[in-house]
């Protein structure tokens, strides 16, 4: 389980997706490889995420693929039956994530408050998304709030971007940064995938400048 996630923390950053129709997941999952970031969070907030997973998994086999925006229990369930190997939620529900680790399924729910935060740690959780990052506070609320929490690792994800991800990476209790500039909707929609794969290329470059 833990294995999983020391992986998405090698990455660094986690590119979010929005599929909206599943005959883009194989020239996506390609480009997010070919680019070096074999890993992505196809958001269940499309009707296309399921078979998305499914397509990315089974094509991809390499690749680190989990379902994002997972609200319910049952949202958990079709996606791991259709490939997905970890779970990220916008919020916290105990039910979620207690479900994932009756499943041994990695699972990283949203927090902000410590009040969520100490849920999070009774619930034995190690690694939690910190959303939305930037209209939340950034890096200066993290830093905060790490200092009391020193077990806990952090992915921040909303409102991040090239020109703000090497702070939050350079600090060492963010584990990886997740983010949609590299997979935009219209680039996917316009089938843009070589522009995908070069910003995909050039978010790793990030991820090694920032951690040297
Ligand atoms: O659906 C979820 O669970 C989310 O994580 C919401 C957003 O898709 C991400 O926060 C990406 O945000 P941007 O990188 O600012 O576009």
């Amino acid at each position: 389980m833990n294995q999983i996630l020391e992986q998405l923390g090698t990455y660094g950053i986690v590119p979010v997706v929005v599929l909206q129709d599943a005959a883009k997941a194989e020239p996506l999952a390609e480009a997010l490889c070919k680019g070096g970031l074999a890993c992505a969070e196809v958001t269940f907030r499309t009707d296309a995420a399921e078979e998305s997973i499914r397509i990315m998994s089974e094509k991809f086999p390499e690749m680190l693929v989990g379902a994002g925006t997972v609200l319910t229990t049952e949202q958990a369930d079709r996606a791991v039956k259709a490939g997905a190997k970890f779970i990220v939620s916008p919020g916290l529900n105990p039910e979620v994530v207690k479900w994932c680790q009756a499943h041994e399924v990695p699972v990283i729910p949203g927090i902000v408050t410590p009040t969520e935060m100490a849920q999070a740690i009774g619930l034995g959780l190690t690694m939690v998304k910190f959303f939305p990052a930037e209209p939340a506070g950034g890096l200066k609320y993290i830093r905060a709030i790490a200092a009391l929490y020193t077990m806990m690792k952090f992915m921040p994800t909303g409102g991040i971007n090239p020109q703000n991800v090497r702070e939050y990476l350079a600090y060492d209790r963010i584990a990886a940064c997740g983010g949609s500039w590299m997979v935009k909707n219209t680039m996917i929609e316009n089938n843009e995938f070589d522009r995908i794969e070069e910003l995909v290329k050039e978010a790793v470059e990030i991820v090694k400048e920032s951690r040297t």
